[in-house]
């Protein structure tokens, strides 16, 4: 799925919910762990359950690479069982040298074919260039995270504007709206009108509200541009919203929620 078809699935679902597959084996109903893959059984119920009040799945690769061989497996079954309606992410935060750059980007847009990545900027226009090139994909830059460590580095002062702000304004110009997102934390939805008027046409991926406590009202408030141009993420607060037999109820329960919040702000 590219990214104008993204746009169209909002409209038609009135929903900018990406539902993150943060799956841990350790906090998965106890009922599922009869079964030899458990986590994808997890997985598969997650995303019946939640289909229906989501644009996007975001699988966050850390997950599954801490169980080794077998995570990986889980990725792509994962992947392939996400319907084609949905845009997928893998959150890697990958970006290295251009030749080392080129294998990620082979492994998150062909091995495992995500519509997206996300990427990490620190190492400059070669690190990030490789996953531009692929026509019909979307890299998805960190600009300003949703983390306290945010202060460190993306918040300090550089040459008369936060770190966060030349990222943002220097990597735009390396790609456009089409194949360019940048991620902003719920948690800093006070930067977010700023954060618009330095990118007014990419999309946001806004990981933070649920267990971060980002404001869904104020991320929508100042975040959503004339195409929505957002994606939040709720990873926690859907997949855990139930922990007994029922968790599958309580998941599609929160992430209608959620689209229904959404459904008032895109009025
Ligand atoms: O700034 C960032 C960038 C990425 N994340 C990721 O998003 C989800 C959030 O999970 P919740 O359970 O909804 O808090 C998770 O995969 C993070 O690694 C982020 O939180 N902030």
């Amino acid at each position: 799925m590219n990214k104008q078809q993204l746009v169209s699935a909002i409209r038609n679902k009135r929903s900018y919910l990406c539902v993150g597959l943060d799956t841990d084996i350790e906090k998965i109903p106890a009922h599922l762990h009869a079964s030899p893959n458990a986590v994808l059984e997890f997985n598969k119920a997650i995303i019946d359950a939640t289909k229906d009040y989501c644009v996007s799945y975001k699988i966050n690769t850390a997950f599954y690479e801490a169980m080794g061989v077998k995570g990986w497996d889980i990725i792509e079954q994962t992947l392939h069982y996400i319907p084609e309606t949905h845009f997928t992410i893998a959150d890697a935060k990958r970006g290295d040298i251009g030749n080392t750059s080129a294998q990620y980007a082979k492994t998150f847009f062909e091995t495992f074919p995500f519509d997206a990545v996300t990427v990490a900027p620190y190492m400059g226009e070669d690190s990030v260039r490789p996953f531009l090139e692929y026509e019909n994909k979307v890299t998805i830059v960190l600009g300003l995270t949703s983390n306290k460590g945010a202060s460190d580095f993306e918040l300090q002062p550089a040459g008369g504007e936060h770190l966060y702000e030349k990222v943002l304004r220097t990597v735009s110009a390396w790609g456009t709206p089409h194949n360019l997102m940048f991620v902003v934390g719920a948690t800093q939805a006070s930067a977010l009108e700023n954060v618009r008027k330095i990118v007014p046409d990419n999309f946001l991926l806004v990981p933070g509200v649920g267990a971060q406590g980002g404001s869904l009202q104020e991320v929508s408030q100042y975040g959503l541009n004339s195409e929505a141009g957002l994606l939040v993420n709720a990873s926690r607060a859907v997949i855990y919203a139930g922990s007994g037999e029922d968790f599958v109820v309580k998941a599609a329960e929160a992430a209608r929620q959620y689209r229904d919040e959404m459904a008032t702000y895109l009025q």
